[in-house]
């Protein structure tokens, strides 16, 4: 199966567990592989026929900007259930790093893969 790839995405977002984190803007890294065929889109070259990185990687920063979430958690697993609500994917992984969460470690976050390939 060919992939649809976003990788080091940057989104604002309100999310934490403690209460200061609920007055703040924290970073999230967003990486995202969406399986498709690409092949239709690559002979007619045309946009309409795969998955638009542009637009959805849009999508994935108003996503961040309307919901506050205590888990990266469940950042993900909402991301994930909205983007394949509003797009056709069959099949995504989708990692969300935290960076600076941890002193002593470059990230920290989940990855999950949802869908059938
Ligand atoms: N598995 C998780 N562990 C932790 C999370 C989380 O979202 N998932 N969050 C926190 C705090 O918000 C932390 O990021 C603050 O620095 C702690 N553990």
């Amino acid at each position: 199966m060919d992939h649809v790839l976003i990788e080091a995405l940057e989104v604002d977002t309100v999310i934490g567990v403690y209460d200061w984190e609920r007055t703040i803007r924290q970073r999230l890294h967003l990486d995202l592989e969406l399986a498709t065929d690409i092949r239709p889109a690559a002979q007619a070259d045309d946009i309409h026929l795969t998955l638009d990185y542009a637009a959805i990687s849009e999508r994935i920063a108003s996503f961040a900007d309307a919901h506050h979430f205590a888990l990266v958690e469940t950042f993900a697993e909402r991301l994930a259930d909205t983007l394949r609500q509003e797009f056709a994917i069959d099949w995504l992984r989708l990692s969300v790093r935290k960076p600076g969460a941890v002193a002593n470690a470059a990230s920290v976050g989940v990855r999950i893969t949802r869908g059938q390939a």
